[in-house]
């Protein structure tokens, strides 16, 4: 080895350079091997007619996944935190299933949403993802077979609930098989013919207006607030039009290299999405998973208490309950339940059948590995 002490016993860029290279050609060739294992795991997926019930063979496995990258967080040894290094090998992970065979997605558009954004952070840089323009067209994709995996939002940490996607469930037979929380940072941008001072209309999308209510009455209160359908379309918008800004993410601002007038403007700092990822399959339980359920209940005194009983009995964690009209009959209405647990775990499968006993009808949506990054 040589001596890597400068001459007052300091290590010198050089020296560390030197290190850097040596350290990369390493972590080069272990890449390559892992990436090459990954292949071989494509030929026993194959070799073995794995398949799903989607009757095709199962490359992207999210429990696996998830277990992973929980390994490598807890086994982080610093300096990078471990989110970060998560991060790192999530990509690696990406690039891998993209060896076994690409990943194709529909989520949420158009291109530049938050959507994509959960989309990249959940799946990798190497997905194939494809913009839709509303959350039906997601689901619909996915059941024709177009793509294997869709990504939809579900609920915002200040909004609540988003309908539209907890309505399509009801008429879909898809399961969910992951979800991710993205948070949710909103910049007020301008194209190159606007300036600050000038700003007189602000578009975004409702959701996103309405996260920015407080810092837009003290800043821009006679500025016109104009809702439309996407914050991407809004960045899309003020990229040409005078004396505009929109309210839309980093994704959207580098997409249409708009100017960053100001940061992180939502009124709320912890401000977060969930998202769902939905797809054909079951995923196997991954030692740390939720369970969504959509119950209907019978129309009679009590049935909520009834409802929220057998859960109660075996102290299962519930994280959301929400409540929607159902679509048969006026004055019905369903449960949307998650919980901590996997259907498999053998207290949630007792739970479900005490369920069963007392419900019209009890769905589950799926068991999924909680979010890791
Ligand atoms: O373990 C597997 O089943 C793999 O296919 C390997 C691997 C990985 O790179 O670690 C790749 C894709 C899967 O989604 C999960 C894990």
């Amino acid at each position: 080895m040589s001596d890597s002490r400068g001459s007052a016993g300091q290590v010198t860029l050089d020296d560390l350079r030197v290190r850097i290279d040596a350290i990369d050609c390493e972590l080069l060739n272990l890449i390559s091997e892992r990436a090459r294992c990954a292949q071989q795991v494509a030929e026993v997926k194959l070799a073995a007619g794995d398949v799903g019930e989607d009757g095709q063979v199962q490359f992207y496995r999210p429990e696996r996944e998830a277990q992973v990258l929980r390994r490598i967080m807890a086994s982080n040894p610093g300096p990078l935190k471990g989110e970060e290094m998560a991060r790192l090998f999530r990509e690696i992970m990406s690039a891998c299933l993209a060896l076994e065979q690409p990943i194709r997605l529909a989520y949420l558009g158009p291109e530049g949403t938050f959507t994509q954004q959960a989309a990249i952070k959940h799946f990798g840089d190497s997905a194939v993802t494809k913009p839709m323009a509303a959350i039906d067209e997601v689901f619909r994709e996915v059941e024709a077979g177009a793509v294997q995996y869709g990504v939809v939002p579900v609920e915002n940490s200040t909004e609540g609930v988003i309908n539209h996607t907890l309505d399509s469930f009801m008429g879909s037979q898809l399961k969910i098989s992951g979800e991710v929380v993205l948070r949710i940072h909103h910049h007020l941008l301008v194209g190159p013919n606007t300036r600050r001072e000038k700003i007189s209309r602000i578009y975004s999308h409702a959701q996103s207006l309405a996260q920015c209510r407080k810092w837009l009455d003290a800043h821009f209160p006679h500025a016109e607030r104009i809702a439309v359908s996407s914050n991407a379309e809004a960045a899309r918008q003020v990229r040409t039009e005078w004396h505009s800004a929109a309210i839309a993410g980093d994704m959207a601002a580098k997409l249409y290299e708009l100017e960053k007038v100001e940061e992180k403007i939502e009124d709320s700092p912890d401000n977060s999405t969930r998202f769902l990822i939905i797809g054909d399959s079951s995923v196997p339980a991954s030692g740390d998973d939720k369970t969504s359920i959509v119950v209907a209940m019978r129309n009679q005194p009590g049935a909520l208490h009834d409802l929220l009983a057998p859960f109660h009995k075996n102290q299962i964690d519930l994280t959301r309950v929400e409540t929607r009209p159902s679509r048969s009959g006026a004055w019905n209405y369903v449960f949307f339940i998650d919980f901590r647990g996997h259907r498999d775990d053998p207290l949630i499968s007792e739970t479900l059948e005490s369920l069963r006993q007392c419900a019209a009808d009890v769905k589950v949506l799926g068991s999924y590995p909680v979010g890791v990054l």
